[in-house]
């Protein structure tokens, strides 16, 4: 079984600049999150059976979700965020499965915010937890995206705390500095993975 490492980590820690690093050296990540809007492209079943449980309104004039619209909604109600992730996680996690046994890189990133909460983590040989305080997570997170800090706060208390989740790391990375130290810790990563695989290969 080739190596499949699982990279996680809150709102805005930092995955994406890790696995990009990754990327740009060959190997190939699957990003849960990427995965997450696939399945809910128009035309996939989930969408219409979203709209049929929020109403039309959920869906913009092209047809595609409202990303913003549904994120308020089920940050605010854990009831619907509950229904929307029974109907699309099962979903997430066949299609995930598939694009890891299609990967022919030296070894293979599962990215996932939600690594640790469900089952995605038993797909994967070790755990890299990306870490940053809380305070910089806020901070990353308003200054990337359209969010005001009381709705990301509301995302992050969706999440693992940062003590669980450092609980389960097998390797930490620690993003709190720039990204030139993340790119150090990236590329000191890359080698020991490379390692680790031709070892087991
Ligand atoms: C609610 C949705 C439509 C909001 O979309 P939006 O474009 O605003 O955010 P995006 O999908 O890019 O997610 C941004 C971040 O929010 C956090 N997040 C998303 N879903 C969840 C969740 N169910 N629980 C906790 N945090 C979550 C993650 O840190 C993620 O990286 C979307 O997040 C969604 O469909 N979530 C349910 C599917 C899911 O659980 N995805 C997470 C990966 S499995
Ligand atoms: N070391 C750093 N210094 C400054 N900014 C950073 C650093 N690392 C990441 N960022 C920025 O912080 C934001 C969040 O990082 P990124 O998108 O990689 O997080 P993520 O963990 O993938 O988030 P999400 O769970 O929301 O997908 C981005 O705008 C990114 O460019």
């Amino acid at each position: 079984m080739a190596l499949i490492v699982g990279v996680t980590g809150g709102i805005g820690s930092g995955k994406s600049a890790l696995t990009r690093y990754l990327e740009a050296r060959g190997i190939t990540v699957v990003d849960a999150d990427v995965v997450a809007r696939e399945v809910v492209e128009p035309g996939q079943p989930a969408l219409a059976a979203i709209a049929e449980h929020f109403g039309q309104a959920i869906l913009q004039a092209d047809g595609t979700l409202d990303r913003a619209a549904l994120r308020q909604k089920v940050f605010a109600d854990p009831a619907q965020r509950r229904w929307l992730e029974e109907l699309t996680h099962p979903l997430i996690g066949a299609a995930i499965q598939a694009q890891l046994a299609a990967s022919r890189s030296a070894y293979t990133v599962l990215s996932s915010p939600l690594l640790l909460e469900g089952s995605q983590a038993l797909l994967t040989e070790l755990v890299v937890v990306v870490d940053v305080p809380p305070e910089l997570q806020l901070e990353r997170t308003m200054a990337r995206d359209n969010n005001d800090e009381a709705q990301v706060k509301r995302i992050m208390a969706a999440q693992l705390d940062r003590q669980a989740r450092l609980a389960k790391a097998d390797i930490v990375i620690d993003n709190s500095g720039t990204l030139e130290d993340l790119e150090q810790q990236a590329e000191a990563l890359h080698q020991r993975l490379l390692e680790k695989a031709k070892a087991e290969a």
